[in-house]
Protein backbone atom coordinates (compact mmCIF):
# COMPACT_ATOMS: atom_id res chain seq x y z
CA UNK A 1 0.00 0.00 0.00
CA UNK A 2 1.53 3.55 -0.74
CA UNK A 3 1.20 6.09 1.90
CA UNK A 4 -1.00 8.62 0.11
CA UNK A 5 -3.81 5.37 0.27
CA UNK A 6 -3.24 4.75 3.72
CA UNK A 7 -2.84 8.59 4.77
CA UNK A 8 -6.92 8.47 3.27
CA UNK A 9 -7.61 5.47 4.86
CA UNK A 10 -6.80 7.28 8.32
CA UNK A 11 -8.02 10.65 7.58
CA UNK A 12 -11.58 8.58 6.52
CA UNK A 13 -11.75 6.71 9.60
CA UNK A 14 -10.91 9.99 11.45
CA UNK A 15 -13.71 12.07 9.91
CA UNK A 16 -16.04 9.10 10.19
CA UNK A 17 -14.86 9.29 13.86
CA UNK A 18 -14.19 5.38 13.76
CA UNK A 19 -11.23 4.17 15.94
CA UNK A 20 -7.60 3.78 15.21
CA UNK A 21 -4.34 3.28 15.93
CA UNK A 22 -0.90 3.26 14.19
CA UNK A 23 1.76 2.54 15.73
CA UNK A 24 5.78 1.67 14.97
CA UNK A 25 7.98 0.22 17.64
CA UNK A 26 11.88 0.94 18.36
CA UNK A 27 14.39 0.49 15.60
CA UNK A 28 11.91 -0.51 13.22
CA UNK A 29 10.69 1.28 9.89
CA UNK A 30 7.03 -0.78 9.92
CA UNK A 31 4.08 0.66 11.02
CA UNK A 32 1.00 -1.19 11.86
CA UNK A 33 -2.23 0.30 11.53
CA UNK A 34 -5.75 -1.02 13.13
CA UNK A 35 -8.72 0.46 11.75
CA UNK A 36 -11.60 -0.48 13.41
CA UNK A 37 -14.67 -1.38 11.31
CA UNK A 38 -17.43 0.26 14.07
CA UNK A 39 -16.90 2.11 17.10
CA UNK A 40 -17.22 -0.39 19.95
CA UNK A 41 -15.04 0.61 22.89
CA UNK A 42 -12.94 -2.85 24.03
CA UNK A 43 -11.20 -3.29 26.79
CA UNK A 44 -9.62 -6.07 28.36
CA UNK A 45 -8.60 -7.27 31.61
CA UNK A 46 -6.98 -10.22 30.20
CA UNK A 47 -4.53 -8.59 27.79
CA UNK A 48 -5.03 -12.13 26.04
CA UNK A 49 -7.04 -10.65 22.17
CA UNK A 50 -4.38 -9.80 19.55
CA UNK A 51 -4.55 -5.81 20.20
CA UNK A 52 -3.22 -2.88 21.45
CA UNK A 53 -3.47 -1.68 24.74
CA UNK A 54 -3.74 1.97 25.80
CA UNK A 55 -4.40 2.69 29.56
CA UNK A 56 -4.21 5.40 31.83
CA UNK A 57 -2.32 6.54 34.43
CA UNK A 58 -5.30 5.19 36.92
CA UNK A 59 -5.15 1.89 35.74
CA UNK A 60 -7.25 -0.37 37.62
CA UNK A 61 -7.09 -3.12 36.06
CA UNK A 62 -8.71 -2.56 32.96
CA UNK A 63 -7.76 -0.99 29.57
CA UNK A 64 -9.34 0.16 26.88
CA UNK A 65 -8.16 -1.73 23.48
CA UNK A 66 -8.05 -1.74 19.43
CA UNK A 67 -8.57 -5.51 18.69
CA UNK A 68 -6.62 -6.58 15.31
CA UNK A 69 -10.12 -8.76 14.71
CA UNK A 70 -12.76 -6.86 13.47
CA UNK A 71 -9.98 -4.44 12.16
CA UNK A 72 -8.43 -3.79 9.28
CA UNK A 73 -5.11 -4.46 9.36
CA UNK A 74 -2.63 -2.52 7.48
CA UNK A 75 1.64 -3.15 7.46
CA UNK A 76 3.46 -0.26 5.67
CA UNK A 77 7.07 0.31 5.95
CA UNK A 78 7.84 3.93 6.09
CA UNK A 79 10.49 5.02 3.51
CA UNK A 80 13.36 6.35 5.20
CA UNK A 81 13.97 9.78 5.39
CA UNK A 82 15.48 12.21 8.22
CA UNK A 83 13.49 15.04 9.29
CA UNK A 84 15.42 17.97 10.88
CA UNK A 85 14.81 19.57 14.07
CA UNK A 86 14.17 22.83 14.66
CA UNK A 87 13.67 24.31 18.38
CA UNK A 88 10.24 25.59 18.72
CA UNK A 89 9.73 28.17 21.28
CA UNK A 90 6.88 28.34 23.46
CA UNK A 91 6.21 31.36 25.54
CA UNK A 92 6.75 31.22 29.11
CA UNK A 93 3.79 31.68 31.22
CA UNK A 94 4.41 33.23 34.46
CA UNK A 95 2.02 32.07 36.02
CA UNK A 96 2.15 28.53 35.02
CA UNK A 97 5.87 29.04 36.11
CA UNK A 98 5.11 30.05 39.83
CA UNK A 99 2.25 27.53 40.08
CA UNK A 100 4.58 24.75 38.98
CA UNK A 101 7.43 25.59 40.59
CA UNK A 102 5.93 25.96 44.13
CA UNK A 103 4.19 22.12 43.23
CA UNK A 104 7.49 21.17 43.03
CA UNK A 105 8.80 22.69 46.31
CA UNK A 106 5.92 21.34 48.17
CA UNK A 107 7.05 17.96 46.61
CA UNK A 108 10.43 18.45 48.05
CA UNK A 109 9.19 19.81 52.07
CA UNK A 110 7.04 16.42 51.53
CA UNK A 111 10.29 14.36 50.81
CA UNK A 112 11.95 16.26 53.74
CA UNK A 113 8.92 15.02 56.02
CA UNK A 114 10.96 11.08 55.31
CA UNK A 115 7.69 9.01 54.13
CA UNK A 116 8.29 9.33 50.39
CA UNK A 117 11.80 9.42 48.68
CA UNK A 118 10.56 10.59 45.17
CA UNK A 119 7.86 12.11 43.61
CA UNK A 120 7.23 12.44 39.97
CA UNK A 121 5.47 15.40 39.02
CA UNK A 122 3.80 17.13 35.98
CA UNK A 123 1.79 19.62 34.01
CA UNK A 124 -0.29 20.19 30.94
CA UNK A 125 0.71 22.54 28.56
CA UNK A 126 -1.86 23.68 25.79
CA UNK A 127 -0.82 24.77 22.31
CA UNK A 128 -2.72 26.15 19.52
CA UNK A 129 -2.45 24.85 15.99
CA UNK A 130 -3.24 26.89 12.78
CA UNK A 131 -4.61 23.50 11.73
CA UNK A 132 -4.52 20.28 12.67
CA UNK A 133 -3.33 17.78 9.75
CA UNK A 134 -3.16 14.46 10.35
CA UNK A 135 -1.46 12.98 7.69
CA UNK A 136 1.20 15.57 8.80
CA UNK A 137 1.15 14.56 12.67
CA UNK A 138 1.89 10.74 11.19
CA UNK A 139 4.48 11.70 8.88
CA UNK A 140 6.66 13.74 11.76
CA UNK A 141 5.67 10.87 14.60
CA UNK A 142 6.28 8.12 12.33
CA UNK A 143 10.12 9.49 10.87
CA UNK A 144 11.31 11.89 13.96
CA UNK A 145 12.20 9.72 17.04
CA UNK A 146 13.11 6.40 15.25
CA UNK A 147 14.33 4.63 18.82
CA UNK A 148 10.84 5.70 20.80
CA UNK A 149 7.24 4.02 20.00
CA UNK A 150 5.88 6.19 17.79
CA UNK A 151 2.31 6.24 17.57
CA UNK A 152 -0.98 7.96 17.07
CA UNK A 153 -4.46 6.77 18.60
CA UNK A 154 -7.89 7.72 18.01
CA UNK A 155 -10.92 6.82 19.79
CA UNK A 156 -14.16 8.91 20.17
CA UNK A 157 -14.83 7.97 23.66
CA UNK A 158 -11.01 8.99 24.74
CA UNK A 159 -9.85 11.41 21.74
CA UNK A 160 -6.73 11.71 19.96
CA UNK A 161 -3.26 10.90 21.27
CA UNK A 162 -0.22 10.80 20.00
CA UNK A 163 3.22 10.15 21.50
CA UNK A 164 7.05 8.82 20.75
CA UNK A 165 7.99 6.52 24.27
CA UNK A 166 11.21 6.20 25.03
CA UNK A 167 10.48 4.30 28.22
CA UNK A 168 9.86 0.44 27.78
CA UNK A 169 7.27 -1.08 30.40
CA UNK A 170 7.94 -4.39 29.92
CA UNK A 171 8.31 -6.55 26.73
CA UNK A 172 7.64 -10.18 26.93
CA UNK A 173 8.70 -13.37 24.95
CA UNK A 174 7.30 -16.62 26.66
CA UNK A 175 8.31 -16.10 29.73
CA UNK A 176 11.25 -13.93 28.89
CA UNK A 177 10.98 -10.18 30.11
CA UNK A 178 12.65 -7.54 29.82
CA UNK A 179 11.66 -3.61 31.18
CA UNK A 180 13.77 -0.68 32.32
CA UNK A 181 14.90 2.26 34.89
CA UNK A 182 15.15 5.17 32.86
CA UNK A 183 15.72 8.22 34.75
CA UNK A 184 17.73 11.68 35.25
CA UNK A 185 17.29 14.03 32.33
CA UNK A 186 19.42 16.30 30.89
CA UNK A 187 19.64 18.16 27.22
CA UNK A 188 21.49 16.07 24.76
CA UNK A 189 25.22 17.42 24.77
CA UNK A 190 26.53 18.66 21.64
CA UNK A 191 29.34 16.26 21.84
CA UNK A 192 27.55 13.21 22.30
CA UNK A 193 28.37 12.60 26.34
CA UNK A 194 26.62 13.58 28.94
CA UNK A 195 28.18 13.78 32.36
CA UNK A 196 25.41 12.61 35.24
CA UNK A 197 25.45 14.19 38.79
CA UNK A 198 25.41 12.27 42.16
CA UNK A 199 21.37 13.57 42.33
CA UNK A 200 20.70 12.29 38.84
CA UNK A 201 22.19 8.77 39.64
CA UNK A 202 20.49 8.79 43.18
CA UNK A 203 16.90 9.53 41.23
CA UNK A 204 17.60 6.83 38.71
CA UNK A 205 18.61 4.09 41.39
CA UNK A 206 15.41 4.90 43.42
CA UNK A 207 13.91 3.48 40.07
CA UNK A 208 16.02 0.19 39.79
CA UNK A 209 15.87 -0.68 42.96
CA UNK A 210 11.85 -0.02 43.35
CA UNK A 211 11.44 -1.66 40.05
CA UNK A 212 13.43 -5.40 41.06
CA UNK A 213 11.95 -5.00 44.25
CA UNK A 214 8.72 -4.95 42.96
CA UNK A 215 9.17 -7.98 40.58
CA UNK A 216 11.26 -10.22 43.39
CA UNK A 217 7.63 -12.18 43.64
CA UNK A 218 6.68 -12.89 40.29
CA UNK A 219 10.29 -13.56 38.96
CA UNK A 220 12.42 -16.97 38.55
CA UNK A 221 15.83 -14.93 37.44
CA UNK A 222 16.11 -11.23 37.44
CA UNK A 223 19.16 -9.86 36.12
CA UNK A 224 20.26 -6.17 36.11
CA UNK A 225 22.66 -4.32 33.61
CA UNK A 226 25.36 -1.72 33.85
CA UNK A 227 23.43 2.07 33.50
CA UNK A 228 23.90 3.63 30.45
CA UNK A 229 22.88 6.79 28.88
CA UNK A 230 19.96 6.48 26.50
CA UNK A 231 19.00 9.55 23.81
CA UNK A 232 15.44 10.16 23.43
CA UNK A 233 14.95 12.75 21.13
CA UNK A 234 16.50 16.24 22.03
CA UNK A 235 16.98 15.26 25.73
CA UNK A 236 18.90 11.52 27.73
CA UNK A 237 18.51 9.82 30.47
CA UNK A 238 20.20 7.16 32.58
CA UNK A 239 19.11 3.70 31.72
CA UNK A 240 19.41 0.62 33.14
CA UNK A 241 17.81 -3.00 31.91
CA UNK A 242 16.32 -5.11 33.79
CA UNK A 243 15.67 -8.69 32.39
CA UNK A 244 14.97 -12.35 33.52
CA UNK A 245 12.03 -14.62 33.20
CA UNK A 246 8.77 -14.66 34.92
CA UNK A 247 7.37 -17.00 37.25
CA UNK A 248 4.96 -19.31 34.72
CA UNK A 249 2.50 -20.13 37.46
CA UNK A 250 1.73 -16.52 38.89
CA UNK A 251 3.21 -13.82 36.50
CA UNK A 252 0.39 -13.43 33.76
CA UNK A 253 0.43 -10.22 31.91
CA UNK A 254 -1.96 -7.87 33.83
CA UNK A 255 -0.17 -8.94 37.14
CA UNK A 256 2.57 -7.82 35.80
CA UNK A 257 1.99 -4.78 34.40
CA UNK A 258 0.00 -4.24 38.22
CA UNK A 259 3.11 -4.78 39.87
CA UNK A 260 5.03 -2.37 37.55
CA UNK A 261 2.69 0.15 37.28
CA UNK A 262 2.92 3.05 38.06
CA UNK A 263 6.71 2.92 37.91
CA UNK A 264 8.81 4.99 40.44
CA UNK A 265 10.18 6.57 37.05
CA UNK A 266 6.08 8.39 36.68
CA UNK A 267 4.86 8.02 39.88
CA UNK A 268 7.90 7.94 42.56
CA UNK A 269 8.56 5.46 45.75
CA UNK A 270 7.10 4.63 47.97
CA UNK A 271 4.30 4.68 45.62
CA UNK A 272 1.23 4.70 47.56
CA UNK A 273 2.57 7.71 49.44
CA UNK A 274 3.81 9.17 46.40
CA UNK A 275 0.50 8.66 44.02
CA UNK A 276 -1.43 10.72 47.44
CA UNK A 277 0.78 13.62 46.65
CA UNK A 278 0.18 13.64 43.01
CA UNK A 279 -3.21 12.98 43.20
CA UNK A 280 -3.71 16.27 46.05
CA UNK A 281 -1.12 18.08 44.49
CA UNK A 282 -0.50 18.34 40.78
CA UNK A 283 -4.17 19.69 40.40
CA UNK A 284 -5.10 18.32 36.44
CA UNK A 285 -6.33 14.59 35.51
CA UNK A 286 -3.33 13.13 33.95
CA UNK A 287 -5.76 10.56 32.05
CA UNK A 288 -3.67 8.04 29.67
CA UNK A 289 -0.31 10.55 30.05
CA UNK A 290 1.75 7.86 32.44
CA UNK A 291 -0.12 5.16 31.51
CA UNK A 292 0.82 2.22 29.09
CA UNK A 293 0.70 1.55 25.72
CA UNK A 294 1.21 -1.20 23.04
CA UNK A 295 0.87 -4.52 21.19
CA UNK A 296 -0.39 -7.55 23.02
CA UNK A 297 -0.44 -11.09 21.41
CA UNK A 298 -1.30 -14.20 22.88
CA UNK A 299 -0.39 -16.36 20.36
CA UNK A 300 2.87 -16.00 19.98
CA UNK A 301 2.80 -14.92 23.88
CA UNK A 302 4.67 -11.45 23.04
CA UNK A 303 3.91 -7.53 24.59
CA UNK A 304 5.60 -4.60 23.95
CA UNK A 305 4.42 -2.73 26.39
CA UNK A 306 5.56 1.20 27.09
CA UNK A 307 4.77 3.87 29.67
CA UNK A 308 2.89 6.43 27.86
CA UNK A 309 5.55 9.64 27.92
CA UNK A 310 6.38 12.66 25.47
CA UNK A 311 2.70 12.67 24.56
CA UNK A 312 -0.42 14.58 23.92
CA UNK A 313 -3.85 14.78 22.73
CA UNK A 314 -4.90 16.84 20.26
CA UNK A 315 -9.20 18.21 20.10
CA UNK A 316 -9.81 20.55 17.29
CA UNK A 317 -7.19 23.11 17.16
CA UNK A 318 -5.81 22.40 20.48
CA UNK A 319 -2.86 20.32 21.55
CA UNK A 320 -2.05 19.79 25.26
CA UNK A 321 1.61 18.28 25.85
CA UNK A 322 2.17 16.77 29.30
CA UNK A 323 5.21 16.87 30.78
CA UNK A 324 7.00 16.15 34.25
CA UNK A 325 10.03 15.11 36.33
CA UNK A 326 11.01 12.76 39.15
CA UNK A 327 11.73 15.17 42.67
CA UNK A 328 13.99 13.81 44.93
CA UNK A 329 15.48 15.95 48.55
CA UNK A 330 18.22 17.89 46.58
CA UNK A 331 16.03 18.66 43.42
CA UNK A 332 15.84 22.73 42.06
CA UNK A 333 12.16 24.28 41.37
CA UNK A 334 14.26 26.28 38.25
CA UNK A 335 15.83 23.15 36.80
CA UNK A 336 12.56 21.31 37.20
CA UNK A 337 10.87 24.03 35.39
CA UNK A 338 13.50 23.72 32.63
CA UNK A 339 13.35 20.43 32.36
CA UNK A 340 9.57 19.99 31.46
CA UNK A 341 10.66 22.83 28.98
CA UNK A 342 13.41 20.43 27.36
CA UNK A 343 10.92 17.91 27.27
CA UNK A 344 8.06 19.18 25.61
CA UNK A 345 10.43 20.16 22.39
CA UNK A 346 9.57 16.61 21.63
CA UNK A 347 5.75 16.64 20.94
CA UNK A 348 6.72 20.82 19.29
CA UNK A 349 9.20 19.11 16.94
CA UNK A 350 6.56 16.32 15.76
CA UNK A 351 3.69 20.06 15.46
CA UNK A 352 6.04 22.31 14.48
CA UNK A 353 4.24 22.68 10.75
CA UNK A 354 1.02 23.17 12.66
CA UNK A 355 1.89 26.24 15.27
C1 LIG B 1 7.72 12.07 33.61
C2 LIG B 1 8.46 12.14 32.51
O1 LIG B 1 9.64 11.48 32.32
C3 LIG B 1 10.14 10.58 33.29
C4 LIG B 1 10.96 11.29 34.27
C5 LIG B 1 12.32 11.45 34.09
C6 LIG B 1 13.12 12.29 35.05
O2 LIG B 1 12.63 12.65 36.10
O3 LIG B 1 14.28 12.63 34.75
C7 LIG B 1 12.97 10.81 33.03
C8 LIG B 1 12.31 9.95 32.22
C9 LIG B 1 10.94 9.54 32.52
O4 LIG B 1 10.95 8.38 33.24
C10 LIG B 1 8.00 12.90 31.31
O5 LIG B 1 8.70 12.90 30.31
O6 LIG B 1 6.91 13.51 31.34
Amino acid sequence: MDQALLLSKLNDHYNRTLPFIAFKLPYSDIVFCYLQKDATVHTTTTFKEESFIFAPFAFNGTAHCIPSEGSEVIKYEMPKEILKQIPVSVKEDPTEKARYTKLVTEAIDKIKTGNVHKIVVSRPQEVRLKTFDLSLLFERIMHLYPTALSYIWYHPETGLWSGASPEVLIYTEGTSFTTMALAGTQKVNKNGINHWSAKEHEEQQFVTDAITTSLQKITAVLKVSKTTTHRAGTVAHLRTDITGILKNSTATLPKVCSVLHPTPAVCGTPRDNARNFIQNKEGYDRSFYTGFLGPVCEQEKSSNLFVNLRCMKIADDVATLYVGGGITRSSVAEHEWEETRNKLQTMLQVLAPML
